[in-house]
């Protein structure tokens, strides 16, 4: 399932927003097993630089370097709106060829909703569904930005979780969240640290 020994890695990295160079001279490598919290106040460019490490924002400077497959969670679930949510799912899952739909779908607490359209589907019930989508990519990178959100005590439980044995199996996740996540080990990166000093956060 896993990449043999998969990285993540910035070296020197500096990403800018409009006229506003939000971070600069960051880096880190994450190998298999590790995970890291990114934190920093709204604005500060914890998207951004998930965006940058995804391959989808060009950085101002510096260089990201990935071995193995991406799995990406944000705010899009990537879900057809119009398909009952079993069948949206089970679109990618063929795709990724997942034999374990059903346990996904139960470990998301998403059986009872299979049959609901996914644009009636509320805030976190969308978010547990992008999370199956996520799983059943068994990528060995993920990326995961603001998890938590919108998602009640058990279910912020079950990503915590999901993160552990995700990372337990040699897998790596770096996750911007403004809420703390309980895995052991989980080392942090607190983005404002990188922030140029001539400039105000809310600028
Ligand atoms: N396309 C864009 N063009 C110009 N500025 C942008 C663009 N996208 C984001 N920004 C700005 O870049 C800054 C960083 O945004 P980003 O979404 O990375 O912050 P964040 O740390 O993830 O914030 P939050 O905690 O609110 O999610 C913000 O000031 C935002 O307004």
């Amino acid at each position: 399932m896993q990449a043999l020994s998969p990285v993540l890695s910035a070296h020197d990295l500096a990403c800018r927003r409009g006229d506003r160079l939000l971070f600069r001279r960051l880096s880190f490598t994450l190998g298999a097993g590790a995970a890291c919290h990114v934190t920093g106040a709204n604005g500060a460019g914890k998207t951004t630089l998930i965006r940058a490490l995804a391959g989808l924002t060009m950085p101002y400077a510096g260089e990201v370097r990935r071995e193995g497959a991406l799995g990406l969670l944000d705010e899009r679930t990537g879900l057809d709106p119009d398909l009952p949510l079993g069948r949206a799912l089970a679109f990618w899952f063929a795709l990724d060829g997942v034999v374990e739909a059903d346990a996904i779908m139960t470990r998301l607490r998403l059986d009872a909703l299979a049959e609901v359209p996914v644009r009636y589907l509320s805030t976190g019930q969308k978010k547990r569904a992008a999370l199956a989508r996520m799983v059943g990519q068994q990528a060995p990178i993920w990326l995961l930005d603001e998890p938590l959100s919108g998602l009640d005590t058990a279910s912020q439980g079950l990503v915590s979780a999901l993160v552990r044995e995700h990372c337990t199996g040699g897998g790596i996740a770096l996750i911007a969240s403004h809420q703390p996540l309980n895995v052991p080990g989980m080392t942090s990166l607190a983005i404002e640290d990188y922030a140029p000093a001539d400039q105000d956060e809310d600028a």
